[in-house]
């Protein structure tokens, strides 16, 4: 007997200790979240399904207020202007953030998430986490670069089967119209029936083998079919132009490793050359036209010259088009891009100071429509950051997370205001996408919400907690940036505060009806 209790007792120890430990974490999590036993609860740091945020500076569609916002199960139910506050809340249900800026969550419209297939580039979970830590609280993913890219009912469902219990954030997506689809009505049909936000498009070569680029007639005949289901398609607006008008052959052009070189291989013409060809169609898409009910909007839009006088002169004759640029064209220019310095890469290129200033004037006056990232990230060897090759490096700049800061820290040098950042990266967004109860802080939509602080500033140095996959691709990390994200809410629920996310991933998939 006593031998038998000498070998059970090690092993009595061992299990005594493994129950005090657990009932010590779970004692310890239970005062930080009382509730993360329920699994919705683990959704959210914020123990409340019912309380109110006040702030000194809401940003609604009828202007900026001091006041607070109620929301219940996920839904804004009130937004009350002055210090009453509507019901009968406990002290602890009131979350008061001072003079931080209480904003609808950003939209973004443009992101490449590339799961399946080729997550080491990105995937569900950093990419949304990345979301959530800049106060995006919806993406909508591009079709490609994940494999196989997104072009039919059956490859949207891998899709949403990899994005299962993975996203941080509300996801939609956004179907490929290629050749093979554009010309297989029933194809384009299943993707739409599917739940696809619409289709992207690219009129010059992806980069992708299984993203063929799609001709005007493509495009036309996909229109078609959109028109049905009142959708949009997205386009990529460059079609590739005989080289010899543009470049000047001497020794400076020609090294790989100087962003000149790069910039002269994509020069304007090849956006102007799109653009012409997509204003042909869109007039039909005018009220009572044999497109109504499609929309065309082109994205990542580069040139602020003759492409986006294109643009508005559709616009005047109303045609269903519009028109984002993303926040890299509005930081950044041409002159200042290091040598070899690849995370600047992509297409359609940065262009000089005039440009931006440009583009800048285009977005304050409303002639662009609407900011996206095109967070396009791949791994550090194809950035080719050791080579600098600007010519064989990937195209493609990861940003998610700085939308809000960058676009503040550049914007206000214009005169942005709060009012049209909110237009610009969400409601516009909100509106493309076809996304009714997002965008706005408004009675009966969701409490997709962000909380920040605009005149923080803060180095974007090691030291951030960055959560894109690659953050030393990131063309920011270095940079002094002004607007710093303190909290973000995806329907109700606290997803991120202070550099932690919520413990389980509650994003959900948004599918079209
Ligand atoms: N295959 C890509 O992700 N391309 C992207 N690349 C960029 N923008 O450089 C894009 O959106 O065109
Ligand atoms: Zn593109
Ligand atoms: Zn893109």
């Amino acid at each position: 007997m006593d031998q038998f209790l000498w070998r059970v007792l090690p092993l009595l120890t061992i299990l005594v200790s493994f129950g005090v430990f657990f009932y010590l974490q779970d004692s310890y999590t239970a005062q930080l979240f009382p509730l993360i036993k329920l699994p919705r609860d683990k959704c959210s740091l914020l123990p409340h399904r019912h309380f109110w945020i006040s702030s000194k500076r809401i940003v609604t569609p009828q202007g900026i207020i001091s006041g607070s916002v109620e929301i219940n199960d996920g839904k804004i139910i009130s937004v009350v202007e002055g210090h009453a506050i509507q019901g009968k809340p406990k002290q602890e249900e009131v979350i008061d953030y001072g003079d931080a800026v209480i904003m609808p969550g950003l939209i973004d419209v443009h992101v490449h998430l590339n799961e399946p297939g080729r997550t080491e580039w990105e995937g569900f979970d950093t990419g949304t986490r990345a979301a959530a830590a800049g106060g995006v609280t919806t993406v909508v993913d591009m079709p490609l670069n994940c494999y196989p890219t997104t072009v039919s009912k059956e490859k949207l469902k891998l899709k949403l089967d990899a994005a299962e219990d993975k996203i941080y954030v509300d996801v939609g997506f956004w179907g490929g119209l290629i050749p093979e689809n554009a010309l297989n009505t029933s194809i384009l049909d299943g993707l739409l029936s599917a739940g696809v936000l619409g289709v992207k498009s690219f009129m010059c070569p992806s980069g992708i083998d299984d993203f063929p680029m799609a001709t005007i007639d493509h495009i036309k005949a996909g229109l078609s079919v959109l028109a049905k289901y009142r959708r949009p398609i997205v386009v990529h607006a460059e079609i590739q132009q005989d080289f010899e008008n543009h470049l000047e052959l001497n020794e400076d052009n020609l090294d790989p490793r100087a962003y000149l070189t790069y910039l002269n291989t994509r020069p304007p013409s090849w956006e102007e050359a799109a653009i012409k060809q997509l204003v042909s169609v869109t007039k039909d898409t005018r009220k009572g036209g044999p497109l109504e009910g499609a929309h065309v909007h082109i994205v990542h839009l580069s040139d602020s010259s003759a492409s986006l006088d294109l643009i508005k002169e559709a616009k005047s004759h109303g045609d269903s088009i519009s028109v984002e640029t993303c926040p890299h064209y509005l930081a950044f220019t041409s002159e200042e891009i290091p040598n070899g310095d690849t995370r600047f890469k992509c297409s359609p290129p940065i262009r000089d100071a005039y440009n931006k200033d440009k583009l800048w004037e285009a977005v304050l006056e409303g002639h662009i429509d609407l900011l996206s990232t095109d967070h396009s990230p791949t791994v550090p060897e194809l950035k080719l950051m050791e080579e600098g090759d600007f010519l064989k490096a990937w195209g493609g700049i990861s940003s998610l997370q700085f939308n809000l800061p960058v676009t503040w820290s550049y914007g206000k040098k214009y005169g942005l205001t709060l009012e049209q950042l909110s237009l610009l990266w969400s409601k516009k967004p909100a509106t493309l996408a076809g996304l009714e109860s997002k965008g706005t802080i408004a009675v009966g939509n969701h409490a997709d919400i962000v909380v920040w602080q605009p005149e923080l500033e803060f180095d974007l140095d090691d030291d951030y907690p960055v959560f894109i996959k690659h953050s030393e691709l990131s063309a920011y990390m270095g940079r002094r940036l002004s607007g710093k994200v303190l909290e973000t809410f995806v329907r109700g629920n606290l997803v991120f505060k202070d550099g932690k996310h919520a413990p389980a991933p509650c994003g959900v998939q948004i599918l079209a009806k």
